[in-house]
């Protein structure tokens, strides 16, 4: 079974969140659209999800959270992917050095780590800590295990790392493991630190030997100066929208059908085979674009 929404979207990614705690402060987090998270959904349960996604159609799991990491469960988890989807986690990456390799042997194909800055303090002053040098250690650590491509997902913040775009395309550049995905950051609580991002991919547009368009939200991938670059452009962006292949699910148990929106939640936990397979077909039936 393939699943659709109405507006001919097809729903072929399950992002699910498996904890909403973090150790980590950044100053602009959306959280993945969590307001008031209750307990996280159990092993069981997660697995249950999972077991129904193989039928309806979902090729890629993306793990977030919070912090995945944190989950204590988290190896057996990635364990639970069924043959056939793609799993990968999107992680602040602090706590990857000691985790890699048992995430690699338990099926997890590769990970995205947030950085949004290289310099000590910078990161500290977005971040509130001062772990730096363990994310480093971590994308070392994921290489070695070969949890590849890793993205390095920065977010563009107006006035506090906009000058350090040409180290990050450094840090990537004649680098096949790696690629720098630059996003936009999504204002969602008024935060102060969105920065236009249409004059530095126009440049990079320019410049680049070759670029590609993803389906998945219609994201343009550039090969520019020995570097792979991805631009991650949500916001007001009805293109991004209109191609979105995701369904969410939240750490206490709720399909998400957006990002954004909290007023049409399906909850799930506890629910089993058929139910929960009829609960992903009603959540698909609420999907609409964000942006129109
Ligand atoms: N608005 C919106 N933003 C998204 C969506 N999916 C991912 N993002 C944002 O995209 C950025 C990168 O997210 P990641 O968790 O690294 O995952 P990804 O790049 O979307 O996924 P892959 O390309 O499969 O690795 C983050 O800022 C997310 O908040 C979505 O469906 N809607
Ligand atoms: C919410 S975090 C969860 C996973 C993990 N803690 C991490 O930081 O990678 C997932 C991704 O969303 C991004 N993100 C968080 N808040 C955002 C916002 N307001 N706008 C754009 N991206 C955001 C983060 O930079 C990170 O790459
Ligand atoms: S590490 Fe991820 S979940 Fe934690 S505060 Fe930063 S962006 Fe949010
Ligand atoms: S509809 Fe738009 S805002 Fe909502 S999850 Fe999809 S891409 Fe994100």
């Amino acid at each position: 079974m393939d699943l659709h929404d109405s507006y001919g979207r097809p729903i072929s990614n399950l992002r699910i969140s498996v904890n909403s705690g973090c150790n980590l402060r950044c100053v602009y987090c959306h959280r993945e659209g969590e307001t008031k998270p209750e307990t996280p959904l159990s092993l069981e349960d997660i697995r249950a999800i999972l077991d129904v996604a193989g039928n309806i159609g979902i090729r890629t799991v993306k793990f977030t959270g919070g912090e995945p990491l944190l989950r204590e469960d988290i190896v057996e988890i990635i364990r639970s992917v069924p043959p056939g989807i793609e799993s990968s986690m999107t992680t602040n990456g602090t706590l990857l050095g000691s985790l890699a390799h048992d995430l690699r042997d338990a099926g997890l194909a590769r990970v995205n780590i947030s950085l949004d800055s290289l310099n000590p303090e910078t990161y500290k002053s977005i971040t509130g800590t001062g772990l730096l040098s363990d994310v480093l250690e971590g994308i070392e650590a994921a290489r070695d295990a070969g949890l590849t491509p890793i993205k390095i997902n920065m977010v563009l913040l107006k006035g506090i790392n906009e000058g350090e775009i040409d180290d990050f395309i450094h840090l990537v550049s004649g680098d096949r493991h790696l690629i720098l995905q630059i996003i936009e950051l999504m204002d969602l609580g008024g935060c102060p630190l969105h920065a236009d991002l249409s004059e530095l991919e126009e440049k990079i547009a320019l410049h680049s030997r070759k670029v590609i368009t993803r389906r998945m939200h219609h994201r343009k991938k550039y090969c520019y100066e020995g570097a792979e670059i991805e631009f991650v452009r949500p916001w007001h962006n009805s293109d991004f929208c209109n191609h979105c292949t995701r369904m969410r699910v939240t750490s206490d148990g709720k399909l998400k059908p957006c990002l954004l929106r909290d007023d049409n939640l399906v909850d799930i936990r506890g629910k089993r085979g058929v139910e929960l397979q009829q609960l992903f077909l009603a959540a698909a039936k609420k999907r609409e674009p964000y942006n129109k």
